[in-house]
């Protein structure tokens, strides 16, 4: 059987700004497997809401191309009431902010009941009440009887985004998505809830898509990670690999702007992600912000590349990229 949970193929979301449209997601592949993680790492504004938001189908007025299939059904061209089936029930999506994924007049229990309901309608109301007791408990709620009655003012952050990943497994949905589910919370708080999700993958053998810009979360719980850079994945390896042997500029950049025991000196991205209107759409995306690398080393098209089995880097620009603080120092040096 196979292992294969989600493929998406050539996958671009445009928006329309003024009389054209604008990729935040440009001819995005990947495949995820069940009862794995795929981190996906990249600045803000690099696309990585826009993709899961294309995943879910969430996008209000964007035009989507290429095909996103959840266990072989393409969910591009799904209908509205298959989707409505779809999302809740295969698949679900944790947010960042818990405050705004609740219902803020509505009782914790209420709330996971109501999801319960909507895909399990034969289930009684005794049944709900003992699912949402179970689903309490099981993303680790104290006395949950209690705060079943309670709103989730009332809930400190953390306790809420429990609740928040309590609805979204309430269905034990195959494909779960979480959009930098630990963001707005404090460091032990986060340790926690990336815990619970590890716990939940295991038990439900779903795979996950864990979108965030932090690169020690995405160390600690991804299999594998795909890095976004102005809509387009740029490289994507295995944990280890990415880590270890970073190839593509960007990569590189970002592993190096993290303070690491030993290193005396940090390098800082200068610049930032392009505008979806300003984004170059021809050449390699990343250029602009490694001037000091000779322009003919870009690819006219960048693609992707494979590598190594498995780890696929876009753009042969990474066979000649150093870090500019290099060639300064070797000009010091008297090293050209
Ligand atoms: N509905 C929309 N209409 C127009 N442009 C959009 C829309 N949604 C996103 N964008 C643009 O698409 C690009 C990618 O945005 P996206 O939110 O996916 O980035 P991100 O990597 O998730 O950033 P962050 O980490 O800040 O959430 C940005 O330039 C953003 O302004």
């Amino acid at each position: 059987m196979s292992n294969k949970l989600l493929e998406i193929k050539n996958l671009s979301t445009s928006f329309r700004i003024g009389d054209d449209y604008y990729a935040a997601v440009d001819d995005v592949t990947l495949t995820l497997n069940k009862n794995e993680v795929l981190g996906i790492v990249g600045e803000s504004g690099s696309g990585k809401s826009a993709l899961a938001f294309s995943i879910m189908r969430l996008h209000n007025r964007a035009k989507i191309e290429g095909s996103i299939l959840l266990n072989d059904q393409d969910i591009v061209d799904m209908s509205a009431a298959n989707l409505n089936k779809l999302r809740g029930d295969d698949m679900a999506m944790i947010f960042q902010d818990p405050l705004t994924a609740l219902n803020p007049l509505m009782e914790i229990g209420e709330q996971i009941s109501e999801a319960l309901l909507l895909h399990n309608p034969r289930m009684t109301q005794k049944q709900r009440k003992q699912r949402v007791i179970e689903l309490l408990n099981l993303v680790g709620i104290p006395r949950p009887e209690f705060v079943y009655e309670q709103f989730p003012h009332e809930l400190s952050g953390g306790m809420r985004q429990r609740v928040v990943i309590a609805i979204a497994i309430s269905n034990k949905p195959e494909l779960l998505i979480a959009d930098e589910p630990t963001t707005a919370l404090d460091v032990t708080i986060q340790a926690q809830i990336l815990d619970l999700i590890r716990k939940l993958k295991e038990e439900m053998n779903a795979g996950i898509i864990l979108i965030t810009h932090d690169l020690g979360v995405v160390a600690e719980m991804a299999d594998r990670v795909a890095v976004m850079y102005a809509g387009q994945i740029v490289e994507i390896a295995e944990v280890h690999t990415l880590f270890e042997n970073p190839l593509h500029p960007y990569t590189k950049s970002l592993l190096n702007s993290v303070p690491t025991e030993g290193q005396d000196k940090l390098h800082v991205i200068q610049g930032i992600v392009p505008s979806l209107k300003n984004l170059p759409r021809k050449g390699c995306r990343f250029a602009s912000r490694i001037p000091w690398i000779d322009a003919s080393v870009h690819e006219e098209n960048p693609v992707l590349h494979e590598v190594k089995p498995g780890h696929f880097v876009r753009c042969s620009c990474h066979t000649h990229f150093y870090f500019s603080e290099e060639s300064k120092e070797a000009e010091k040096n008297g090293i050209s």
